[in-house]
């Protein structure tokens, strides 16, 4: 079941058609399908249940955390990873108990490390010797052990756009995998410390199954040679990084099923509790962006449709060259032609879509960017004082603004001019050349 389809040739959310959104709530604006959101996480869930595998999926909120989202995972039992004090609180703020909750990511400082000690996490995923060190000092300030991963680079090719691959040992992630006992024993050493887990992440928009079979190798291997050092290993956290699929015309990505059945196959040898952390997969074809066209114009060789979203709405495609399908909400009869959708944005790289087969799109038409329920408005920003734009989440046929425009009025109020400012005119001085002009 699709929960973004034509309905007597009009795309609807759920029960719900696109133009009476669009009406409402004004274009550009993000729309999620609860029910998807709900069905993707249960058949990740469910996947491995059915393969009894002892688990926890800990939804990787950077990938769409609005709190009706994360409300709505956290109501199905779903833990949360996060990656800073900000998603810590988001999670929190959802309902999730701390002993749902992992913390990922390179850069922890001393106040989140805090931060997460008195929320009582589930565990910390370190990924320095550096991290350790602080996290166990501050645990001991506290007076409790914190329970630690640490997140190993198993050195694999994730095979996929070397901007959202972090598997790879020249990445800044992780530690590599031959310095991990070394690491672990000086963990174990540390007073603040209880190792409690193995923890990876390759890396995202992963298309196939095979860097998951060797990373789950090679961290089996790891897991075998640290019970033999004596860690009291409860858990691995295999991260996240599934792919979906963007383009009707290539090869589908495994389904979660099929990387369940992996899971399972390897959970055996593991022997112990396994967390998977999916963003991507519970969130991309969640939402869309909707988005109206301001005008058509025709180039030397090329007709341009300039769409009112731009790249500072959902930057995928101009920072990784990332598509996106393009559906007209309704269609009109007629030959396809080659456009190219763009933004109003002053920047020769903003556009949505680049030479993409299109029906007659005519001004004031109504798009839908597909699959974009996934990092999405969690990377939207106001360049060009561009308004921050609203989400909308959908189930049956109702709808709900989950987080307003963040319009230009209110982004020029929150700034402040000093009441200096024209003696900071004054103190700057005149170059001589032009000092010399006003003599
Ligand atoms: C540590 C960690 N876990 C989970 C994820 C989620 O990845 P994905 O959205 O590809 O499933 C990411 C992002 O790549 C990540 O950095
Ligand atoms: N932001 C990236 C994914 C990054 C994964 C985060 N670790 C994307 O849109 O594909």
């Amino acid at each position: 079941m699709h929960h973004f389809a034509l309905l007597d040739g009009v795309l609807h959310a759920e029960d719900v058609p696109l133009p009476a959104i669009a009406k409402a709530v004004g274009t550009p604006c993000y729309i999620y399908s609860a029910a998807t959101f709900v069905r993707h996480y249960r058949v990740f869930a469910g996947a491995l249940a059915a393969a009894g595998v002892p688990h926890l999926v800990c939804y990787a909120m950077k990938a769409n955390s609005n709190q009706a989202v994360l409300s709505l995972l956290a109501h199905e039992g779903a833990g949360m990873d996060v990656v800073s004090g900000g998603e810590l609180m988001r999670a929190q703020a959802a309902g999730v108990p701390g002993e749902r909750i992992v913390f990922s990511g390179v850069g922890k400082t001393d106040a989140e490390l805090a931060a997460a000690l008195d929320a009582g996490i589930l565990c910390f995923n370190a990924e320095s010797e550096s991290e350790l060190f602080r996290l166990s000092a501050i645990a001991v300030e506290k007076g409790i052990r914190a329970p630690v991963s640490l997140r190993v680079n198993p050195d694999v090719d994730a095979k996929t756009h070397a901007k959202i691959a972090t598997g790879a040992s020249e990445t800044k992630f992780g530690i590599p995998v031959s310095r991990a006992r070394g690491i672990y024993a000086e963990a174990a050493a540390l007073p603040g410390l209880k190792v409690s887990g193995v923890d990876m992440h390759i890396g995202s928009q992963i298309t196939s199954l095979d860097p998951f079979g060797h990373a789950f190798q090679v961290l089996g291997d790891l897991l075998d040679a640290l019970r033999s050092d004596g860690h009291a290993i409860d858990h691995i956290d295999l991260g996240g990084g599934l792919g979906v699929p963007y383009e009707v015309a290539r090869p589908d990505p495994p389904l979660p099923e099929e990387y369940a059945a992996l899971v399972a196959r390897h959970a055996n040898r593991f022997g112990c509790r396994v967390i998977l952390e999916p963003g991507r997969m519970i969130a991309a074809n969640a939402g869309i962006l909707l988005t109206r066209v301001i005008h058509r114009k025709t180039g030397e060789a090329k007709t341009f449709l300039v769409a009112d979203a731009a790249m500072n709405d959902l930057i995928r495609p101009t920072l990784y060259d990332a598509h996106h399908e393009v559906w007209s909400v309704e269609r009109r009869p007629g030959e396809e032609e080659p456009v190219d959708i763009v933004g109003p944005v002053c920047e020769t790289g903003d556009y949505l879509a680049l030479g993409r087969p299109m029906p007659p799109v005519e001004r004031g038409d109504l798009l839908a960017i597909m699959t974009a329920g996934a990092y999405g408005a969690v990377q939207a920003s106001t360049y060009n004082t561009r308004t921050l734009v609203p989400e909308v989440l959908v189930s049956g046929h109702r709808f709900h603004v989950v987080r307003p425009a963040f319009a230009p009025a209110e982004q020029i109020a929150r700034e402040s001019v000093p009441d200096w400012i024209d003696e900071a005119s004054a103190a700057a001085g005149l170059p001589e050349a032009c000092a010399e002009e006003r003599r």
